[in-house]
Order: C-alpha cells, then structure tokens, then sequence
C-alpha cells in the first residue's frame, strides 16, 4: 500500500472485459450492511468516451477551444470505468451506508487494478452529477456517480510514487 500511486498519464493498452470480471467479483467483497450490493460498475470504451466529453461540454456551456479542451478529458485513458452508487430501498440501511459500500468498491477495484498491473487513477469534475453526464450513463433517479477510475497500461520507465508520509498521530485517537 505504501508503494501505491496514481497515474495519470497511462498507454492505449487496457484490461478486456473478461480480465475485469474478476476484479470486480473481488470488490464485492467489500464490507456491505445487508448485503444490498449498492453499486455497479459502467465500462466506456472507444467512443463512448467521446460522447462523454460531449456531455462534459452540454454541462459546461462553453465553446471554442475551452470546449475543444474539455471534450478530450475522457480520452486520457482507453478505459474508463464509472462507478455508480445504486441506492437499494431499505428500512436499515441508509443511503449514506450504502454510498461508503459504493466507494469501497471503486476503491478496491482501483487496488485490485494496480495489483494486475495497470495504471489507475479515480477522476470526477465539476460536471460528474450534471443532467448530460447523467442521461449518457442511464443513470435511474436512485444512482448518482461517484467518478471514474480511468485505467490503461504504465508507461514504460514510470518511477515509483513518492508521496509525504502522514503523521498517524494526526489520523488515530482513542477514546479515554
Ligand atoms: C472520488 C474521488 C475523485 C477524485 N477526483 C479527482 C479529479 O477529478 N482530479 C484529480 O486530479 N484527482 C482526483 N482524485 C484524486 C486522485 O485519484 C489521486 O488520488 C490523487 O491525484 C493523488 O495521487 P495518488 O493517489 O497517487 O496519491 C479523486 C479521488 C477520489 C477518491
């Protein structure tokens, strides 16, 4: 864990669905009150990252080269898997449970991504909830996006992350 790092810059190699299917049988395994399984996992590939940066430019109002820019942000990765927080009625387990079951899966997907080799990096932006972004996922009125993990092959040569260590001190108390 403390070798893990983010990449934002990855090649055009990416894991094929059937490498996937396994990671995300994995991230299941999450810890989840009532095993409601509130999430799923959207995978975009090729164009649909386009029509994606389109919806980033619908939400945004902007035109011209600020468009031009904003439309190429899905197309830094050849993977891009959205992870959905999918919201399950329940009397016991509220939505704010559910939503940290949710986050836990696009966290261990990461992991388990960077376990297999590939290089990952979690994305959201101003326009992740936007009306656009929601219709192109097919979002139903109980899911809402938690972001992207953007995924490709570490490019040749990539250093180790060297990231500040924390101070536990300053994360950990006790109740006395
Ligand atoms: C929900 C979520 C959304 C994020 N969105 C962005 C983002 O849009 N842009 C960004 O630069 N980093 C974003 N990050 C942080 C990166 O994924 C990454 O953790 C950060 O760049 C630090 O790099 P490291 O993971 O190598 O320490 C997000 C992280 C999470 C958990």
């Amino acid at each position: 864990m403390q070798g893990r790092r983010s990449h934002s810059k990855v090649t055009t190699d990416a894991p094929t669905r059937a490498e996937l299917m396994p990671l995300v049988g994995a991230a299941a395994r999450v810890a989840d009150h009532g095993a409601l399984r509130p999430w799923r996992v959207i995978e975009l590939r090729g164009n649909t990252r386009d029509l994606l940066g389109a919806a980033f430019v619908e939400a945004s109002g902007l035109g011209g080269p600020d468009a031009a820019k904003l439309a190429g942000k899905p197309l830094r990765a050849p993977l891009l898997l959205a992870i959905v927080a999918r919201r399950v009625p329940s009397d016991k387990v509220e939505v704010w449970e559910q939503d940290a079951a949710a986050a836990g899966v696009g966290h261990l997907l990461s992991l388990l991504l960077t376990d297999a080799g590939w290089g990952v990096m979690w994305r959201t932006g101003s326009h992740t909830r936007s009306r656009p972004v929601r219709e192109l996922h097919g979002l139903r009125n109980s899911e809402e996006l938690l972001g992207w993990l953007y995924v490709g092959g570490i490019p040749p040569g990539c250093k180790p992350g060297v990231r500040l260590p924390i101070d536990p001190n300053d994360h950990l108390s006790a109740l006395d």
